[in-house]
């Protein structure tokens, strides 16, 4: 799913934001990516995304070996990751409905799929009746769960959450991360990236503990719950 091996990153200017991590995320884990501002949270997504690219070491994500990876490969690469942004990156003279489809119409699914998928992925996250409401109509936690629900329209085999309690009430902020965990449980691989210690105490799943750009901890993940089926994912939206 996620590998990187030996990654280096140094910016133009001589900073070294990533000095030689290893790390293996596998299918159907849920961790948390722990680290002080500047440790190199930002430096790590980025580098998923292939924003940036590292100066020294191994990155495969999703079996594509950054190495190798062609420019006309890249746009297929980041449509396996769902990316929630801590900003949302929603698009405000859209509806909620709008803000889902487009992620889909931009990548040519015909308009029938869309019509079928976006109402689906709006209910998953409790958003059924929120639909026709722009982003500035709703709150912070329900904008977030648009952009959780654009994050999952094209099913993908990993959701990496960006700082996913930074912008909303703290008890919003458990709701999404029950959300999240729902999700992992169908399957989904989930990366939740975070400066929030208490957060990710809170889970007891496996926690990689970045500082000064080093991984200084690699928890093993708590005791796994029974996968639970779709539908329950609902239930916990509600
Ligand atoms: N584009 C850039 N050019 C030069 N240095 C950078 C750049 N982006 C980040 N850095 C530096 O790299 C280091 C790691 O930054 P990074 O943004 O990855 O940390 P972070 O853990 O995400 O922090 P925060 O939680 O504050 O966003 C910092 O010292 C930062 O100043």
């Amino acid at each position: 799913m996620i590998e990187f091996k030996n990654v280096k990153k140094v910016y133009p200017g001589g900073i070294t934001a990533l000095d030689g991590i290893s790390l293996k995320i596998d299918r159907g884990e849920f961790v948390f990516v722990l680290g002080h501002s500047g440790a190199g949270k930002s430096t790590f997504l980025k580098l998923i995304l292939h924003e940036e690219t590292a100066t020294e070491g191994k990155i495969v994500v999703n079996g594509y070996d950054f190495r190798r990876i062609k420019n006309r490969q890249i746009p297929y690469m980041r449509r396996s990751l769902g990316v929630v942004f801590q900003d949302f990156r929603l698009i405000p003279t859209m509806t909620a409905y709008e803000n889902v489809a487009f992620a889909m119409r931009v990548t040519n699914i015909p308009e029938k799929q869309i019509r079928s998928r976006v109402p689906y992925v709006l209910n998953l996250v409790g958003l059924k009746d929120k639909a026709r409401s722009y982003p500035p109509e709703l709150s912070g936690g329900e904008q977030q769960r648009v952009a959780l629900a654009r994050a999952m329209v094209h099913s993908p085999p990993i959701i990496i959450a960006d700082e996913p309690t930074g912008n909303i009430d703290p008890e919003l902020s458990v709701e999404i991360m029950e959300l999240l965990t729902a999700i992992n449980k169908v399957g989904t691989t989930v990366v939740v990236v975070t400066h929030e210690q208490e957060l990710a105490a809170q889970f007891h799943q496996r926690t990689i503990y970045i500082e000064k750009g080093e991984v200084v901890a690699d928890t093993s993940a708590g005791l796994r719950d029974k996968l639970v089926s779709p539908s329950e994912v609902e239930v916990v939206a509600r």
